[in-house]
Protein backbone atom coordinates (compact mmCIF):
# COMPACT_ATOMS: atom_id res chain seq x y z
CA UNK A 1 0.00 0.00 0.00
CA UNK A 2 1.05 3.18 -0.87
CA UNK A 3 2.22 6.18 1.58
CA UNK A 4 -1.18 7.38 3.02
CA UNK A 5 -1.93 11.13 4.57
CA UNK A 6 -4.48 13.00 6.87
CA UNK A 7 -5.45 16.25 5.33
CA UNK A 8 -6.13 18.41 8.47
CA UNK A 9 -8.27 20.91 6.85
CA UNK A 10 -8.81 24.87 8.59
CA UNK A 11 -7.32 28.13 8.67
CA UNK A 12 -3.46 26.92 7.73
CA UNK A 13 -4.67 23.59 5.77
CA UNK A 14 -1.73 20.99 6.51
CA UNK A 15 -1.13 17.56 5.02
CA UNK A 16 0.41 15.09 7.12
CA UNK A 17 1.78 11.50 6.47
CA UNK A 18 0.30 8.63 8.42
CA UNK A 19 2.61 6.44 10.55
CA UNK A 20 1.39 3.05 11.84
CA UNK A 21 0.05 4.76 15.03
CA UNK A 22 -0.56 8.51 15.59
CA UNK A 23 -2.72 9.95 18.33
CA UNK A 24 -4.61 12.33 17.70
CA UNK A 25 -5.97 15.28 20.30
CA UNK A 26 -5.25 18.83 22.15
CA UNK A 27 -2.22 17.79 23.94
CA UNK A 28 0.93 18.67 22.24
CA UNK A 29 2.44 14.77 22.80
CA UNK A 30 0.31 14.20 20.42
CA UNK A 31 1.52 13.27 17.20
CA UNK A 32 -1.51 14.66 15.15
CA UNK A 33 -1.82 17.76 17.32
CA UNK A 34 -5.41 19.77 17.14
CA UNK A 35 -6.33 23.34 18.97
CA UNK A 36 -9.60 23.22 19.62
CA UNK A 37 -11.51 23.34 22.97
CA UNK A 38 -13.94 20.38 22.02
CA UNK A 39 -11.55 18.09 20.99
CA UNK A 40 -10.04 15.77 24.18
CA UNK A 41 -6.37 15.93 25.17
CA UNK A 42 -6.02 12.22 23.36
CA UNK A 43 -9.28 12.21 21.32
CA UNK A 44 -8.93 9.26 19.00
CA UNK A 45 -6.06 6.71 17.52
CA UNK A 46 -5.33 5.29 13.88
CA UNK A 47 -3.28 2.49 13.63
CA UNK A 48 -2.00 0.34 10.63
CA UNK A 49 -4.13 -2.75 10.33
CA UNK A 50 -2.79 -5.15 8.14
CA UNK A 51 -2.79 -2.68 5.07
CA UNK A 52 -5.77 -0.57 6.12
CA UNK A 53 -6.02 2.45 8.83
CA UNK A 54 -8.17 2.03 11.67
CA UNK A 55 -9.62 4.73 13.82
CA UNK A 56 -10.25 4.57 17.74
CA UNK A 57 -12.03 7.23 19.47
CA UNK A 58 -10.48 6.75 22.86
CA UNK A 59 -13.69 6.91 25.10
CA UNK A 60 -14.62 10.75 24.52
CA UNK A 61 -17.73 12.47 25.78
CA UNK A 62 -17.98 14.89 22.11
CA UNK A 63 -16.94 11.24 19.96
CA UNK A 64 -15.31 11.08 16.73
CA UNK A 65 -17.15 10.97 13.12
CA UNK A 66 -16.89 9.59 9.83
CA UNK A 67 -18.69 11.03 7.40
CA UNK A 68 -21.17 12.17 9.83
CA UNK A 69 -21.60 9.09 11.60
CA UNK A 70 -20.48 8.41 15.34
CA UNK A 71 -17.96 5.55 15.21
CA UNK A 72 -16.08 4.05 18.32
CA UNK A 73 -13.84 2.14 15.29
CA UNK A 74 -13.59 2.16 11.78
CA UNK A 75 -11.66 1.32 9.08
CA UNK A 76 -11.40 4.59 7.05
CA UNK A 77 -11.02 4.86 3.32
CA UNK A 78 -9.78 7.15 1.07
CA UNK A 79 -11.43 10.65 0.81
CA UNK A 80 -13.63 9.78 4.30
CA UNK A 81 -14.35 13.01 5.94
CA UNK A 82 -13.29 12.88 10.14
CA UNK A 83 -14.56 15.32 12.26
CA UNK A 84 -13.30 15.70 16.16
CA UNK A 85 -14.92 18.50 18.06
CA UNK A 86 -15.10 21.35 15.68
CA UNK A 87 -12.17 19.98 13.76
CA UNK A 88 -12.16 18.29 10.26
CA UNK A 89 -9.61 15.70 9.02
CA UNK A 90 -9.80 14.30 5.42
CA UNK A 91 -8.42 10.70 5.21
CA UNK A 92 -6.52 10.10 2.02
CA UNK A 93 -4.79 6.95 0.18
CA UNK A 94 -2.23 9.08 -1.54
CA UNK A 95 -1.75 12.63 -2.48
CA UNK A 96 -3.56 14.04 -5.94
CA UNK A 97 -1.45 14.25 -8.39
CA UNK A 98 -0.84 18.35 -8.34
CA UNK A 99 -2.34 20.09 -12.02
CA UNK A 100 0.30 22.32 -13.68
CA UNK A 101 -0.91 26.10 -13.85
CA UNK A 102 0.86 27.98 -16.70
CA UNK A 103 1.53 31.47 -14.40
CA UNK A 104 4.57 31.29 -12.42
CA UNK A 105 6.30 33.40 -9.81
CA UNK A 106 9.34 33.97 -8.56
CA UNK A 107 7.72 35.42 -5.12
CA UNK A 108 7.68 32.20 -3.20
CA UNK A 109 4.45 32.96 -1.72
CA UNK A 110 2.61 33.90 -4.36
CA UNK A 111 3.78 31.01 -6.07
CA UNK A 112 2.78 28.68 -3.86
CA UNK A 113 -0.86 30.14 -4.30
CA UNK A 114 -0.48 29.95 -8.16
CA UNK A 115 0.36 26.28 -8.14
CA UNK A 116 -2.67 25.47 -5.81
CA UNK A 117 -5.05 26.84 -8.54
CA UNK A 118 -3.70 24.46 -10.67
CA UNK A 119 -6.19 22.02 -8.44
CA UNK A 120 -8.89 24.47 -8.41
CA UNK A 121 -8.79 25.02 -11.99
CA UNK A 122 -9.88 21.20 -12.05
CA UNK A 123 -12.70 21.18 -9.98
CA UNK A 124 -16.23 23.34 -10.34
CA UNK A 125 -15.85 25.47 -7.41
CA UNK A 126 -16.51 28.94 -8.15
CA UNK A 127 -13.50 31.22 -7.87
CA UNK A 128 -13.72 35.13 -6.64
CA UNK A 129 -10.22 36.84 -7.44
CA UNK A 130 -9.80 39.97 -5.36
CA UNK A 131 -6.70 42.63 -5.51
CA UNK A 132 -5.99 46.03 -6.73
CA UNK A 133 -6.38 47.07 -10.20
CA UNK A 134 -4.09 45.95 -13.26
CA UNK A 135 -2.89 43.16 -10.88
CA UNK A 136 -3.96 40.83 -13.64
CA UNK A 137 -7.51 39.36 -12.10
CA UNK A 138 -8.54 39.12 -15.85
CA UNK A 139 -5.17 37.08 -16.82
CA UNK A 140 -6.07 34.20 -13.74
CA UNK A 141 -9.72 33.86 -14.64
CA UNK A 142 -8.69 33.00 -18.49
CA UNK A 143 -5.96 30.73 -16.94
CA UNK A 144 -8.27 28.65 -14.72
CA UNK A 145 -10.49 28.05 -17.50
CA UNK A 146 -8.09 27.45 -20.00
CA UNK A 147 -6.92 24.97 -17.30
CA UNK A 148 -10.46 23.51 -16.36
CA UNK A 149 -12.27 20.40 -17.81
CA UNK A 150 -14.16 23.27 -19.74
CA UNK A 151 -11.43 24.47 -21.19
CA UNK A 152 -13.31 23.45 -24.95
CA UNK A 153 -16.06 25.59 -24.29
CA UNK A 154 -16.77 29.27 -24.18
CA UNK A 155 -14.92 32.13 -21.93
CA UNK A 156 -17.48 35.16 -21.23
CA UNK A 157 -16.82 37.93 -19.56
CA UNK A 158 -19.48 40.53 -18.68
CA UNK A 159 -18.06 43.55 -16.86
CA UNK A 160 -20.49 44.40 -14.03
CA UNK A 161 -19.74 48.12 -13.75
CA UNK A 162 -20.22 48.97 -17.24
CA UNK A 163 -23.92 49.27 -17.92
CA UNK A 164 -27.58 50.23 -16.41
CA UNK A 165 -29.18 48.08 -14.59
CA UNK A 166 -31.41 46.92 -17.40
CA UNK A 167 -28.90 46.28 -19.96
CA UNK A 168 -26.77 43.95 -17.69
CA UNK A 169 -29.57 41.95 -16.48
CA UNK A 170 -30.06 41.13 -20.01
CA UNK A 171 -26.23 40.79 -20.65
CA UNK A 172 -26.66 38.57 -17.92
CA UNK A 173 -29.50 36.34 -18.67
CA UNK A 174 -31.10 37.76 -22.07
CA UNK A 175 -33.89 39.32 -22.94
CA UNK A 176 -37.33 38.43 -24.89
CA UNK A 177 -37.98 41.14 -28.29
CA UNK A 178 -40.30 43.81 -26.69
CA UNK A 179 -39.53 43.62 -23.01
CA UNK A 180 -38.20 46.96 -22.53
CA UNK A 181 -37.43 49.97 -24.87
CA UNK A 182 -34.60 48.84 -27.49
CA UNK A 183 -35.14 45.13 -27.02
CA UNK A 184 -36.12 44.77 -30.43
CA UNK A 185 -35.21 41.04 -31.10
CA UNK A 186 -34.73 37.85 -28.72
CA UNK A 187 -31.22 38.07 -26.81
CA UNK A 188 -29.26 35.17 -25.39
CA UNK A 189 -27.63 36.37 -22.29
CA UNK A 190 -23.99 35.23 -21.25
CA UNK A 191 -24.97 32.53 -19.30
CA UNK A 192 -26.56 31.35 -22.01
CA UNK A 193 -23.59 32.18 -23.89
CA UNK A 194 -20.84 30.56 -21.87
CA UNK A 195 -23.23 27.28 -21.75
CA UNK A 196 -20.41 24.18 -20.91
CA UNK A 197 -17.62 27.14 -20.40
CA UNK A 198 -16.69 29.66 -17.70
CA UNK A 199 -18.53 32.83 -16.86
CA UNK A 200 -16.09 35.57 -15.80
CA UNK A 201 -18.22 38.35 -13.47
CA UNK A 202 -15.68 41.44 -13.46
CA UNK A 203 -15.83 44.34 -11.30
CA UNK A 204 -18.54 42.00 -9.52
CA UNK A 205 -18.81 44.72 -6.19
CA UNK A 206 -20.64 46.94 -8.76
CA UNK A 207 -23.15 44.97 -9.48
CA UNK A 208 -26.81 46.75 -8.25
CA UNK A 209 -28.50 45.27 -5.08
CA UNK A 210 -31.45 43.81 -6.73
CA UNK A 211 -29.59 42.04 -9.54
CA UNK A 212 -27.57 40.98 -7.00
CA UNK A 213 -31.01 39.16 -5.48
CA UNK A 214 -31.14 38.00 -8.88
CA UNK A 215 -27.72 36.10 -9.29
CA UNK A 216 -27.84 34.37 -6.47
CA UNK A 217 -30.95 33.25 -7.53
CA UNK A 218 -29.43 32.01 -10.62
CA UNK A 219 -26.57 30.11 -8.85
CA UNK A 220 -28.43 28.44 -6.28
CA UNK A 221 -31.30 27.02 -8.65
CA UNK A 222 -28.81 26.98 -11.58
CA UNK A 223 -31.73 28.63 -13.87
CA UNK A 224 -32.37 31.89 -15.19
CA UNK A 225 -35.28 33.50 -16.36
CA UNK A 226 -34.65 36.17 -19.39
CA UNK A 227 -36.14 39.50 -18.56
CA UNK A 228 -39.60 39.64 -20.16
CA UNK A 229 -39.85 35.70 -20.44
CA UNK A 230 -42.33 33.46 -18.45
CA UNK A 231 -40.45 30.06 -18.16
CA UNK A 232 -36.60 29.78 -16.59
CA UNK A 233 -33.76 28.29 -18.38
CA UNK A 234 -30.91 25.56 -17.24
CA UNK A 235 -27.91 26.88 -17.16
CA UNK A 236 -24.67 25.03 -17.11
CA UNK A 237 -21.55 28.02 -16.18
CA UNK A 238 -18.49 28.20 -14.00
CA UNK A 239 -18.64 30.95 -12.35
CA UNK A 240 -15.27 33.07 -11.53
CA UNK A 241 -15.66 36.98 -10.53
CA UNK A 242 -13.39 39.31 -9.70
CA UNK A 243 -13.21 43.25 -8.22
CA UNK A 244 -11.17 45.71 -6.95
CA UNK A 245 -13.44 46.42 -4.32
CA UNK A 246 -12.99 45.55 -0.46
CA UNK A 247 -15.78 43.39 -0.32
CA UNK A 248 -16.05 43.05 3.83
CA UNK A 249 -16.11 47.04 3.66
CA UNK A 250 -19.44 46.95 1.04
CA UNK A 251 -20.87 44.13 3.06
CA UNK A 252 -20.63 46.29 5.87
CA UNK A 253 -22.32 49.30 4.49
CA UNK A 254 -25.05 47.08 3.28
CA UNK A 255 -23.97 47.58 -0.31
CA UNK A 256 -23.36 44.30 -1.17
CA UNK A 257 -25.35 40.68 -0.15
CA UNK A 258 -23.75 38.56 2.30
CA UNK A 259 -24.95 35.40 1.45
CA UNK A 260 -23.92 36.00 -2.69
CA UNK A 261 -20.29 36.85 -1.45
CA UNK A 262 -20.78 33.46 0.33
CA UNK A 263 -21.44 31.85 -2.59
CA UNK A 264 -19.06 33.45 -4.64
CA UNK A 265 -16.76 32.77 -2.64
CA UNK A 266 -15.73 29.12 -1.97
CA UNK A 267 -11.99 29.81 -3.19
CA UNK A 268 -10.49 33.21 -3.48
CA UNK A 269 -7.23 34.31 -4.44
CA UNK A 270 -5.80 37.37 -4.28
CA UNK A 271 -3.08 38.58 -7.22
CA UNK A 272 -0.56 40.51 -4.87
CA UNK A 273 0.21 44.47 -6.17
CA UNK A 274 3.28 44.41 -8.01
CA UNK A 275 5.14 46.40 -5.36
CA UNK A 276 4.43 43.49 -3.07
CA UNK A 277 6.23 41.07 -6.02
CA UNK A 278 9.20 43.03 -7.78
CA UNK A 279 10.91 39.51 -7.89
CA UNK A 280 9.10 39.05 -11.54
CA UNK A 281 9.38 42.93 -12.16
CA UNK A 282 12.28 42.12 -14.88
CA UNK A 283 10.91 39.38 -16.36
CA UNK A 284 7.31 41.43 -16.40
CA UNK A 285 9.16 43.99 -18.01
CA UNK A 286 11.79 41.89 -20.88
CA UNK A 287 8.53 40.07 -21.73
CA UNK A 288 6.42 43.32 -22.53
CA UNK A 289 9.99 45.17 -24.10
CA UNK A 290 10.32 41.68 -26.01
CA UNK A 291 7.01 42.57 -27.72
CA UNK A 292 6.64 45.91 -28.20
CA UNK A 293 10.87 46.13 -29.25
CA UNK A 294 12.30 48.57 -26.83
CA UNK A 295 15.52 47.94 -25.08
CA UNK A 296 16.07 49.53 -21.37
CA UNK A 297 19.03 50.21 -20.14
CA UNK A 298 20.37 49.16 -16.54
CA UNK A 299 20.20 52.32 -14.98
CA UNK A 300 16.51 53.16 -16.67
CA UNK A 301 15.70 49.17 -14.97
CA UNK A 302 17.18 50.58 -11.62
CA UNK A 303 15.12 53.60 -12.00
CA UNK A 304 12.32 51.65 -12.66
CA UNK A 305 12.22 49.07 -9.63
CA UNK A 306 12.33 52.46 -7.28
CA UNK A 307 8.62 53.41 -8.70
CA UNK A 308 5.67 52.69 -6.26
CA UNK A 309 3.47 51.05 -9.64
CA UNK A 310 0.11 51.99 -8.03
CA UNK A 311 -1.44 50.80 -11.21
CA UNK A 312 0.47 47.77 -10.82
CA UNK A 313 1.19 45.37 -13.71
CA UNK A 314 -1.08 47.23 -16.23
CA UNK A 315 1.00 50.61 -15.79
CA UNK A 316 4.46 48.73 -16.35
CA UNK A 317 2.76 47.40 -19.67
CA UNK A 318 1.32 50.98 -20.54
CA UNK A 319 4.82 52.62 -19.54
CA UNK A 320 6.48 50.54 -22.34
CA UNK A 321 4.15 50.84 -24.81
CA UNK A 322 4.42 54.66 -24.11
CA UNK A 323 8.37 54.28 -24.59
CA UNK A 324 8.10 51.87 -27.76
CA UNK A 325 5.57 54.50 -29.45
CA UNK A 326 7.73 57.64 -28.11
CA UNK A 327 11.07 56.16 -28.64
CA UNK A 328 11.02 53.44 -31.44
CA UNK A 329 14.31 52.37 -31.62
CA UNK A 330 16.00 54.12 -29.21
CA UNK A 331 18.05 52.47 -26.51
CA UNK A 332 15.36 53.76 -23.17
CA UNK A 333 17.39 55.37 -20.41
CA UNK A 334 17.07 56.92 -16.79
CA UNK A 335 16.39 60.08 -18.84
CA UNK A 336 13.54 59.09 -20.89
CA UNK A 337 12.08 57.21 -17.56
CA UNK A 338 11.51 60.28 -15.75
CA UNK A 339 9.14 61.46 -18.90
CA UNK A 340 7.83 57.74 -19.17
CA UNK A 341 6.90 57.58 -15.22
CA UNK A 342 2.92 58.30 -15.44
CA UNK A 343 2.35 61.34 -12.89
CA UNK A 344 -0.66 61.34 -12.62
CA UNK A 345 -1.46 58.15 -10.77
CA UNK A 346 1.08 58.95 -8.61
CA UNK A 347 0.25 62.74 -8.10
CA UNK A 348 -3.35 62.90 -8.25
CA UNK A 349 -3.95 58.84 -7.01
CA UNK A 350 -7.59 58.71 -8.85
CA UNK A 351 -10.39 56.74 -6.84
CA UNK A 352 -9.61 53.58 -8.28
CA UNK A 353 -6.05 53.72 -6.73
CA UNK A 354 -6.71 55.60 -3.72
CA UNK A 355 -9.68 53.16 -2.42
CA UNK A 356 -7.22 50.21 -3.34
CA UNK A 357 -4.97 51.01 -0.94
CA UNK A 358 -6.36 49.24 1.84
CA UNK A 359 -6.46 46.22 -0.31
CA UNK A 360 -3.10 46.47 -0.91
CA UNK A 361 -2.07 47.28 3.06
CA UNK A 362 -4.85 44.50 3.34
CA UNK A 363 -3.05 41.49 1.55
CA UNK A 364 0.65 42.50 2.60
CA UNK A 365 -0.94 42.12 6.19
CA UNK A 366 -2.39 38.42 5.29
CA UNK A 367 0.92 37.81 3.48
CA UNK A 368 2.99 38.16 6.64
CA UNK A 369 0.80 36.57 8.44
CA UNK A 370 0.88 33.32 5.94
CA UNK A 371 4.40 33.35 5.93
CA UNK A 372 4.64 34.05 9.67
CA UNK A 373 2.54 30.61 10.44
CA UNK A 374 4.46 28.85 7.79
CA UNK A 375 7.91 29.80 9.81
CA UNK A 376 6.50 29.21 13.34
CA UNK A 377 7.19 33.01 14.04
CA UNK A 378 10.94 33.14 12.28
CA UNK A 379 11.57 36.52 11.38
CA UNK A 380 14.82 36.21 9.62
CA UNK A 381 13.08 33.50 7.30
CA UNK A 382 9.50 35.13 7.07
CA UNK A 383 11.64 38.74 6.02
CA UNK A 384 13.77 36.71 3.41
CA UNK A 385 10.80 34.95 2.30
CA UNK A 386 9.08 37.99 1.59
CA UNK A 387 11.74 39.67 -0.04
CA UNK A 388 12.28 42.54 2.60
CA UNK A 389 14.88 43.54 4.97
CA UNK A 390 14.30 42.51 8.61
CA UNK A 391 13.87 46.46 9.32
CA UNK A 392 11.08 46.62 7.24
CA UNK A 393 9.80 43.60 8.30
CA UNK A 394 10.15 45.21 12.17
CA UNK A 395 8.17 48.34 10.91
CA UNK A 396 5.33 46.48 9.30
CA UNK A 397 4.50 44.54 12.11
CA UNK A 398 4.74 47.30 14.29
CA UNK A 399 2.17 49.33 12.06
CA UNK A 400 -0.13 45.80 11.58
CA UNK A 401 -0.14 45.79 15.19
CA UNK A 402 1.08 41.58 14.87
CA UNK A 403 2.31 39.69 17.48
CA UNK A 404 4.91 37.49 16.62
CA UNK A 405 4.76 35.48 19.86
CA UNK A 406 1.88 34.27 19.25
CA UNK A 407 3.03 32.18 16.01
CA UNK A 408 5.49 30.69 17.88
CA UNK A 409 5.17 27.00 18.93
N1 LIG B 1 1.34 37.65 -15.47
C1 LIG B 1 1.20 38.53 -16.46
N2 LIG B 1 2.03 38.49 -17.50
C2 LIG B 1 1.92 39.38 -18.51
N3 LIG B 1 0.99 40.35 -18.57
C3 LIG B 1 0.13 40.42 -17.56
C4 LIG B 1 0.18 39.52 -16.45
N4 LIG B 1 -0.80 39.84 -15.59
C5 LIG B 1 -1.43 40.91 -16.12
N5 LIG B 1 -0.88 41.26 -17.31
C6 LIG B 1 -1.29 42.37 -18.18
O1 LIG B 1 -1.57 43.50 -17.35
C7 LIG B 1 -2.77 44.15 -17.76
C8 LIG B 1 -3.75 44.17 -16.62
O2 LIG B 1 -4.18 42.84 -16.36
P1 LIG B 1 -5.70 42.50 -16.03
O3 LIG B 1 -6.64 43.21 -16.94
O4 LIG B 1 -5.81 41.01 -15.98
O5 LIG B 1 -5.78 43.14 -14.58
P2 LIG B 1 -7.05 43.28 -13.63
O6 LIG B 1 -6.57 43.03 -12.27
O7 LIG B 1 -8.17 42.42 -14.17
O8 LIG B 1 -7.43 44.81 -13.77
P3 LIG B 1 -8.85 45.51 -13.44
O9 LIG B 1 -9.14 45.28 -12.00
O10 LIG B 1 -8.58 46.95 -13.74
O11 LIG B 1 -9.85 44.87 -14.37
C9 LIG B 1 -3.27 43.41 -18.99
O12 LIG B 1 -2.85 44.09 -20.13
C10 LIG B 1 -2.59 42.05 -18.90
O13 LIG B 1 -2.36 41.53 -20.16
Amino acid sequence: MSQSFLKILGENTKTVPLTEFMTLGKDTQCQVFLESENVADRHARIEKKDQSYLIRDLRTNNGTFVNDARVMEAFLQDGDIIRIGDRELIFLEKLEETAEFPLKSRNEVWNQELKNLGNVAKTEFPVLILGPSGTGKDVLAQALHENSTRKNGPFVGVNCSALSETLIESELFGHVKGSFTGAISDRKGAFEAARGGTLFLDEIGDLTYSLQAKLLRALENNEIRPVGADRNIKTDVRIIAATHQNMAEKIREGLFRSDLYFRLNVVSVTPPALILRMEDFEELLYGFAKKMRVRFSFGAIARLKKHPWPGNIRELKNLVTRASALYPREHITEEHIEKLIDRTLIQHVDDRVSNDIPVIKEIEKQMIIKRLTANKGNQRRTAQDLGMPKSTLHDRLKYYDIDVTAFKV
